[in-house]
């Protein structure tokens, strides 16, 4: 008899989305699978992630995992902290989805096209911050809410625009309603934007190994933790908002054979003031293996450069 494995999930749209994603992958795996949902603060509270803290939405699922109320959890990967948690493995990186932000505009508008002063909603440090820093005389608007929320606020004339990350609204079959993709070169996403983590527990082999089986992409997982690893670098030496994006490409070894390689680059605010336009931006690349060594290193850089501690509003995890 097969043991049917209960997959935790956070009650919100995007979560149930994505999870079913996930369910679905496990049935055509042969899997016997059942979805709980697991209610976590953050779900309901309204106050700004800055001031509720990272992990808001993502703890509360860990301890469903650690009290075996499920026996795998599904989150956003970065709505993680990146302290990992004892008991708990991360059993597999799925493919990711696109990871660039997405703009969503009144009238088809581009972020180019917008006027200034033209009300462009946000939540997230990291992207008022690069919003700001492109000098084009847009109002941040600080925001919260479900994505449905805040995709209202653009359709009910109350913002020009918001910002949301691309591979929510493609889970949620929004996609249409993007006017433009940001290019990452003027608006890097949050460290693992558009990849999941896939958890158990650390005792429960078995399924840990039919999860990375079935579920892992080893060039999503190389990327995130070369991310991740930067984010974690930089967290402990400045508070300013942080975006990164890894990609895995192919590229010649000096024997001529073909060879992964990981291309990172990252971005933080200098740390100057709570109205900081200025971003400091790095990159570079190195083997597939070394993808922690290479956001460490990239941190310390970006530090070098001048990342530093913003006084104004905290980092936020989107
Ligand atoms: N912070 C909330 C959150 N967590 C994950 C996503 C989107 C999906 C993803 O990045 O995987 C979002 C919404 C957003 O940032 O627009």
């Amino acid at each position: 008899m097969t043991r049917t494995i209960r997959i935790g999930t956070r009650g919100s749209a995007l979560a149930l989305a994505q999870t079913g994603m996930i369910a679905d992958d496990l049935r055509r795996a042969g899997q016997d699978v059942e979805i709980v949902t697991i209610t976590t603060p953050g779900d309901r509270s309204q106050a700004p992630v800055s001031e509720i803290g990272v992990g808001v939405f993502t703890s509360a699922l860990r301890e469903a995992l650690l009290n075996k109320q499920v026996d795998v959890a599904v989150h956003s990967y970065k709505d993680l902290p990146t302290a990992g948690e004892r008991g708990i493995v991360l059993a597999a990186v799925p493919p990711r989805e696109d990871p660039r932000d997405a703009l969503v505009a009144r009238d088809g508008l581009t972020l180019g096209e917008l006027p200034p002063g033209a009300r462009v909603g946000t939540g997230a440090a990291r992207r008022s911050a690069q919003l700001r820093a492109l000098g084009l005389g847009l109002e941040v608007v600080p925001i919260r809410g479900n994505i449905d929320t805040r995709l209202s606020k653009v359709h009910d004339g109350e913002l020009d625009a918001v910002i949301l990350a691309r591979a929510g609204l493609v889970r949620l079959g929004r996609a249409d309603e993007i006017t433009e993709a940001l290019d990452p070169i003027q608006m890097l996403p949050a460290p693992a934007q558009g990849a999941l983590a896939i958890e158990c527990r650390v005792d429960d082999v078995d399924i840990e190994h039919m999860l990375r089986s079935t579920l892992d992409d080893s060039s999503t997982r190389a990327a995130v933790t070369a991310e991740r690893a930067m984010l974690a670098a930089l967290e402990a030496g400045c508070s300013a908002p942080v975006g990164a994006l890894a990609e895995v490409v192919e590229d010649l070894g000096a024997d001529g054979s073909v060879v992964e390689r990981i291309s990172l680059r990252g971005v933080a605010a200098a740390g100057l003031d709570g109205e900081s336009v200025e971003m400091i931006r790095a990159s570079a690349v190195a083997d597939k293996s070394e993808a922690e060594r290479l956001g460490r290193d990239l941190a310390a850089e970006l530090l070098d450069l001048g990342a530093g501690a913003l006084s104004g509003p905290g980092r936020t995890v989107s």
